[in-house]
């Protein structure tokens, strides 16, 4: 799906967006430029995020309460880091009306599951999501409605979960331009703690590193910043509360990542050490071989190095 895909009769008639940062903001867009909702109310908790929605035109109405914001939607939208998931969802729970669904964007599905579920009044459907697109800004001035071009977006429905609501949350989503599968919540949560919560961790320790070194003044890390450096200081730069909670509300699966990770680690360290270079081509082989598995199946089009290794590998 590219910014010239076609309006399409509308999947909503009311979407309620609540909290208004980088990925509402996002949304809101993506669904305007599809026609995918008549009208996409917001809410955000402060006076200063919902004034600068006004000021650039984020929604079509924007609501000085979480309840005016769900008045009459048939689709409500929880976009809040996960640790305000469970509070969103009580101050909402009266103004949800039968019929409707709420569904969540947050990056960890199981506690945000436990939290929000019994909110969730009877005769209102509840399919919690997780689009796998961010950048590093956040806030309402932030989205941009292609961020979910070509992305995968992953629903976790719940027991009792409506097939009939599923199917027209995924056709939101697919009309926002993402790729759609469902997953079950426990798997998601192993599955973004290897590909997105553990690289984070790393990602803030290797800058943290940095930042202590004083052998190494500030204006030599800024200007002989590597790539490889730099990408890591883009990712450090992501939100620090929306990460506090991923990392408290995905311990488990977290910490048997980094466990894992810390033991690699260590037999890198001592290959390093005991001059193992052996070690060292075996094991930077096979990393390379999943690099370039990931572009020939098309998972990274943006990779400076996609045409090249399409071409190699035919
Ligand atoms: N940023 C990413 O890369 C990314 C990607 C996918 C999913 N997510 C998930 O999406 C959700 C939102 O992330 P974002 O990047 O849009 O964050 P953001 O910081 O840009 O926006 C969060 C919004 O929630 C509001 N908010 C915070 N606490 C609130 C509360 N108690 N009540 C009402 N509003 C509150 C903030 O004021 C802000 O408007 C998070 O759960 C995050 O895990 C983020
Ligand atoms: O591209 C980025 O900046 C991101 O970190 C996006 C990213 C990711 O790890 O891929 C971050 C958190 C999400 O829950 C989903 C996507």
């Amino acid at each position: 799906m590219t910014t010239d895909t076609p309006v399409q009769a509308p999947i909503y008639n009311r979407v309620a967006l609540i909290g208004l940062g980088l990925i509402a903001s996002s949304m809101y867009w993506a669904i305007k430029r599809g026609g995918l909702a008549n009208e996409v109310t917001g809410y955000a908790r402060s006076t200063e995020t919902r004034e600068t929605a006004r000021e650039i035109g984020l929604c079509d109405r924007v609501c000085d309460t979480a309840i005016e914001a769900c008045e009459d939607a048939d689709l409500v939208v929880l976009c809040v880091p996960v640790g305000a998931m469970e509070s969103v969802a009580r101050e909402i729970a009266p103004a949800l009306k039968k019929g409707a669904t709420v569904t969540d964007v947050g990056s960890v599905k199981k506690s945000v599951i436990e939290a929000v579920g019994p909110h969730i009044p009877d005769g209102v459907h509840f399919v919690p999501g997780h689009p796998l697109a961010g950048t590093e800004h956040s806030g309402p001035r932030s989205g941009f409605a292609e961020l979910f071009d070509n992305r995968w977006c992953l629903l976790v429905p719940v027991e009792g979960s409506d097939p009939a609501e599923v199917a027209r949350l995924r056709a939101l989503w697919e009309g926002m331009g993402s790729n759609v599968e469902e997953m079950e919540a426990d798997h998601h949560d192993l599955v973004l703690a290897v590909t997105s919560h553990a690289p984070h961790l790393i990602a803030y320790t290797m800058v943290g590193v940095a930042d202590d070194l004083r052998r190494v003044t500030d204006s030599e890390v800024i200007k002989y910043s590597a790539a490889g450096f730099r990408d890591f200081t883009r990712i450090a730069a992501s939100d620090p509360t929306m990460w506090r909670d991923v990392f408290l509300t995905n311990k488990e699966a977290t910490l048997e990542i980094l466990g894992r990770f810390t033991e690699e680690l260590f037999a890198l360290q001592r290959a390093i050490r005991t001059g193992d270079g052996e070690h060292l081509q075996d094991y930077f082989t096979r990393t390379r071989a999943i690099r370039r598995g990931i572009i020939e199946a098309g998972q990274d089009t943006d990779a400076p190095d996609f045409g090249r290794i399409k071409k190699d590998a035919t």
